[in-house]
């Protein structure tokens, strides 16, 4: 079932490896995360997307989610969780990148009570808010999040709410922080050097 020391993770009857990949918005965790899904063979698993994509099939909590992306704000870690579930049962795959996810306390502690997993790592994305704010009013995705105004808000709860859990895992030795302002290829050169190191 995991402690905080031991990264062994049973989950569903399977031995199970999770890295979460942290950092702010427009940070590079979705593209870094595909790069190592190439090279490393892991699953992506971004909690963003997962919301989004629950936004689209028009489930019960679609309007609740799409105001809280809009706002900013983190949606309640029960939701979330029970997606993440989802997606790492029907993966079939033992190595996961968790991305965008916990960002906050609530979504920290929940997770590790209702699955049991702990990670391995934790990948910090660590880059300035002003390229963070360029990289987001440029990504041109059609995000309802990514304008000026929500922006501001999202850098705010990142400030207040998921340094925090940064820090929570940084006290026990889990961070590998990388310095995300440079280009995407020498941004991945400092990821590899992390992924070489974690055990297969
Ligand atoms: N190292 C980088 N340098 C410049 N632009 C980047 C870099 N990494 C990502 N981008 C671009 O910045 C935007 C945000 O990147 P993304 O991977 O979606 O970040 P996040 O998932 O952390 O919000 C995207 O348009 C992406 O193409
Ligand atoms: N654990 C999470 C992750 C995302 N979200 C919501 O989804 C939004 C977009 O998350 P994202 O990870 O796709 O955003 P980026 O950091 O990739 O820009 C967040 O601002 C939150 O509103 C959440 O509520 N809980
Ligand atoms: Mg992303």
């Amino acid at each position: 079932m995991g402690s905080v020391t031991d990264t062994t993770n049973q989950y569903a009857g399977k031995k199970i490896t999770v890295i979460f990949v942290l950092g702010g918005p427009g940070s590079g965790k979705g593209t870094q995360c595909a790069n190592i899904v190439e090279h490393f063979g892991y699953t992506h698993l971004s909690a963003g997307d997962l919301l989004r994509a629950e936004i689209k099939s028009g489930s019960e909590n679609g309007t609740m989610i799409q105001n809280m992306i809009k706002e900013g704000k983190i949606v309640p870690a029960a939701v979330t969780i029970k997606l993440l579930q989802k997606a790492i049962q029907g993966s079939g795959n033992d190595k996961f990148l968790i991305d965008g996810f916990p960002r906050n306390e609530e979504n920290r502690a929940a997770f590790e009570s209702i699955t049991g997993i702990v990670p391995e790592l934790v990948l910090f994305f660590d880059c300035s808010e002003e390229e963070m704010e360029k990289r987001l009013l440029s990504r041109n995705e059609g995000r309802e999040d990514d304008n000026i105004e929500t922006i501001r808000k999202r850098f705010k709860v990142y400030m207040e709410s998921s340094l925090p859990v940064i820090h929570y895992y940084s006290n026990l030795g889990k961070v590998r922080k990388i310095d995300a302002g440079k280009p995407v290829d020498a941004v991945f050169e400092d990821v590899k050097a992390v992924f070489q190191k974690v055990a297969a």
